[in-house]
């Protein structure tokens, strides 16, 4: 019998090539593969007349309801295909179910690179395939086919049996899991549908992941079926309009409120930046300098170099109500209403006012006019300047105090500001305040001030603080839970001028990080310079043809002592979402291995293994396959690149969805190291754990992959623990002994996981989070 004629149309998946390889082992025919907007539905069907035995739809990010999600697939599905039988693989069968009718929800949880076992009731498609615990399908997706809405020209076939769970340590591929049907999830969510009249089927599981149990006998059942000719009538189905999802757009945060006083009395106007100090490279230095610089008329009462005081505030000349207010006692003899002193006020348009009083009765006064009425707002404000006076009192005003005046002073007795508008900082939480204070009339003008001040703070630290990376994280969520990513590896980057010496990171780096793919690069005086210590090949080309790529996915802290170490390496290898994170990219890279690679060769030699290496625990799988003999070396590249850990799966919607989070360059980190070989071989590594130093900065990036049972504080922890190495590295070429301890947290898997010490979150000194906004 001659080969099937297949032709596969990609959704812009990652997994479209494991696909291609099980189609092409089963049936012996290569697939040809078009993406879904390649063509019109018209030329589609014109081209599938002409051509094809079968169609096979793809997986994908999105839903079918979005058309630029799935291109001439839907109408593919409502036409019927031209007669010819199609099977639709998850957001495929998605497409299917909605082209005839049926609505498409969100299931009842997302559930990415787990497994659920199946039971169905028998339909060919299903021939020879146990029904229940022993067949195990992986699942990618957060949306399904809404059974009750299944218009009655659709049959459902298959549904999950209990739960859903992790792969099982220590077993092979496809194998059982002990118990199926129990865990998480015993919702009956439908697995397979077939058209009544016409030979469309789909499968919501993944019968290409490495980890489904008979996918191959699905694809032979599929090929059996087109084989047959079980074509139906060529009658168009009856069936009712498509349904249209809108998935909700999500609030944008509300600005916080002002405070108002009572007419005719001062009101405090404020505004929190929280965490905003923390992203300053020298901290409330890089504040002050930067907004005040050390200018005439400002201050600052500094509490940050010591590790008693909480609160600090600067400010500058200010508003209305602001003054510079010089004193001098009286030249001879006791100070007192027949013998004032020189009291010299400034305002802020520089017109003086001079007063005979002395300083104390001058105070009281204005003491008495500078209060906030209404405070009840301000109340919640953990510090106690609210605006007023600041400045110094001279020892000589002892004579306003009963004491003698025996000695003049060159400088005033008295020297302070009366500052209404300010900068307060809380060093325990990083937290910056601008507060102005302001009579009802100024009231607008308050309001401005702190608007544009607040600006001015957060464009110096312009950059993903924790509380964005948090959001980041959420954001990374709620794509994954509307269909539109399976896996994210979420990055962010820390940069410092100045630089380190490259020679001196490096040494210290190998010494206290060594790695298996580390490297040294140097590229002239500019840089730049390149302190690798990656523990991830992405991938290698050997003589004989054969590729290997090594992917990592799930990170752990080493625990403290061999107990606690063991005991944090039985997490990570236990870990159900270290587990799926890592499947997930083991299907990625068999999909872009698969691309280059000769049919039926892409294999799963090491599956999830646990490595321990000086500063981490890590789960590293091993893909192999055997090049193509046509497929190039740079063609090898194209098929792979950027290495799927580092982007998250499906990778083009997951790498677009990361450049609209990150909102700049990765540059050197999450590329690629390595060579390219006179002999034809290649060995490249994944740009991970590497400070790359360029004019004069050094940055570091970092990340790690989030998957839907991620918690965004986990997740930003485990981004930190992956900068720490580097970041000890830099503290110890600074001169710092024991290295940068200010990084140091509870292990990411430890007692400590999911709760953040607010104390301990602060980058080292001088380190400044990512560079884009
Ligand atoms: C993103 C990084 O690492 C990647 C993410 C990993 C994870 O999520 O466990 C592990 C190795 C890398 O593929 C990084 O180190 O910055
Ligand atoms: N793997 C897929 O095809 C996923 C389909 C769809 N985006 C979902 O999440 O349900």
């Amino acid at each position: 019998m001659r080969h099937l004629r297949v032709l596969l149309i990609d959704n812009r998946d990652s997994y479209t090539y494991n696909l291609f390889q099980l189609i092409a082992s089963v049936s012996g025919a290569i697939p040809d593969v078009i993406t879904n907007d390649d063509l019109s539905w018209l030329s589609l069907r014109a081209l599938i007349a002409s051509k094809y035995d079968c169609v096979v739809v793809s997986p994908g990010p999105g839903t079918p309801a979005c058309p630029s999600d799935v291109g001439a697939v839907v109408d593919l599905f409502r036409e019927g295909a031209a007669g010819v039988p199609v099977l639709g693989v998850c957001l495929g069968m998605q497409a299917l179910a909605l082209a005839h009718g049926a609505s498409i929800e969100r299931a009842p949880q997302p559930v990415h690179g787990r497994l659920s076992a199946v039971e169905h009731a028998g339909h060919p498609l299903l021939a020879d395939i146990p029904s229940g615990r022993a067949f195990s399908v992986v699942r990618y997706h957060s949306l399904a086919v809404a059974e009750a809405s299944l218009p009655t020209c659709l049959q459902p076939l298959a549904w999950t049996c209990g739960g859903h769970h992790a792969l099982p340590a220590c077993e092979a591929p496809g194998a059982r899991p002990p118990s199926p049907c129990s865990g998480p999830g015993g919702e009956r969510v439908l697995m397979a549908l077939a058209h009544r009249e016409l030979p469309l089927y789909g499968v919501q599981f993944h019968p290409e992941s490495v980890a489904t149990a008979y996918g191959d006998a699905l694809i032979r059942n599929f090929c059996a079926l087109v084989a047959a000719g079980l074509l139906a009538p060529r009658t168009p189905p009856s069936c009712p309009d498509v349904d249209v999802v809108e998935l909700p757009q999500s609030a944008a945060p509300a600005p916080a409120p002002a405070v108002r006083g009572a007419e005719g009395a001062l009101a405090l106007h404020w505004r929190a930046l929280p965490g905003a100090l923390r992203m300053l490279p020298l901290g409330s230095e890089t504040l002050f300098a930067a907004l005040y610089g050390y200018q005439d008329d400002s201050f600052w009462l500094d509490s940050a170099a010591t590790d008693r005081g909480r609160f600090s505030y600067m400010g500058a000349r200010g508003g209305p109500l602001w003054r510079r207010v010089t004193y001098r006692l009286p030249a001879a003899g006791a100070p007192g209403p027949s013998n004032p002193g020189a009291l010299e006020l400034v305002d802020a348009c520089g017109r003086q006012q001079r007063l005979r009083t002395t300083f104390l009765d001058w105070l009281e006064g204005e003491l008495a006019r500078w209060r906030v009425v209404d405070t009840r707002a301000a109340a919640a404000l953990p510090f106690d300047f609210w605006g007023g006076c600041i400045g110094y009192l001279g020892y000589e005003l002892k004579a306003e105090c009963g004491g003698a005046s025996r000695h003049a002073a060159r400088t005033p007795d008295a020297a302070v500001f009366l500052a209404d508008r300010l900068l307060a900082v809380d060093h325990r939480g990083g937290d910056v305040y601008v507060l102005a204070l302001a009579e009802p009339a100024d009231a607008e003008a308050a309001r401005s001030w702190v608007d544009s001040t607040s600006a001015a703070v957060q464009a110096l630290t312009l950059r993903r603080t924790r509380e964005r990376y948090l959001a980041d994280v959420e954001a990374c969520l709620a794509a994954m839970c509307a269909g539109e990513s399976y896996e994210l590896c979420l990055t962010t980057a820390l940069a410092r001028r100045p630089a380190p010496d490259a020679a001196a990171l490096y040494s210290a780096l190998r010494r206290t990080n060594a790695a298996p793919y580390a490297a040294f690069l140097a590229f002239g005086a500019r840089g730049p310079q390149v302190c690798c210590s990656s523990p991830e090949r992405f991938l290698r080309g050997g003589r004989d043809g054969s590729l290997e790529a090594r992917p990592v996915k799930g990170t752990a802290a080493r625990g403290a002592d061999a107990a606690s170490d063991a005991a944090a390496a039985a997490r990570l290898l236990a870990s159900e979402k270290d587990r799926a994170e890592n499947l997930m990219i083991v299907d990625l890279l068999r999909n872009d291995l698969g691309r280059v690679c000769q049919v039926g060769s892409v294999h799963v030699p090491g599956l999830i293994q646990l490595e321990s290496i000086p500063t981490v625990h890590q789960l590293v799988s091993t893909v192999r396959g055997a090049r193509r003999p046509d497929a190039s070396v740079v063609q090898c590249l194209r098929a792979t690149f950027p290495g799927g850990s580092m982007t998250g799966a499906p990778k083009l919607r997951s790498m677009d969805i990361l450049d609209r989070l990150e909102g700049g360059p990765r540059g050197v980190y999450s590329g690629s190291i390595g060579f390219f070989s006179a002999n034809g071989t290649f060995d490249l590594n994944i740009v991970i754990r590497t400070a790359v130093i360029y004019d004069g900065e050094v940055s570091i990036g970092a990340g790690g992959a989030v998957v839907v049972q991620s918690t965004a504080l986990d997740e930003y922890e485990e981004m930190r623990l992956k900068a720490r190495a580097l970041l000890h590295a830099v503290g110890e070429v600074d001169g710092l002994p024991g290295a940068a301890p200010v990084v140091e947290t509870e292990p990411y898997v430890g007692a400590g996981k999911g709760e953040m010490q607010s104390e301990r979150t602060e980058w080292p000194r001088g380190f400044q989070v990512s560079t884009h906004d």
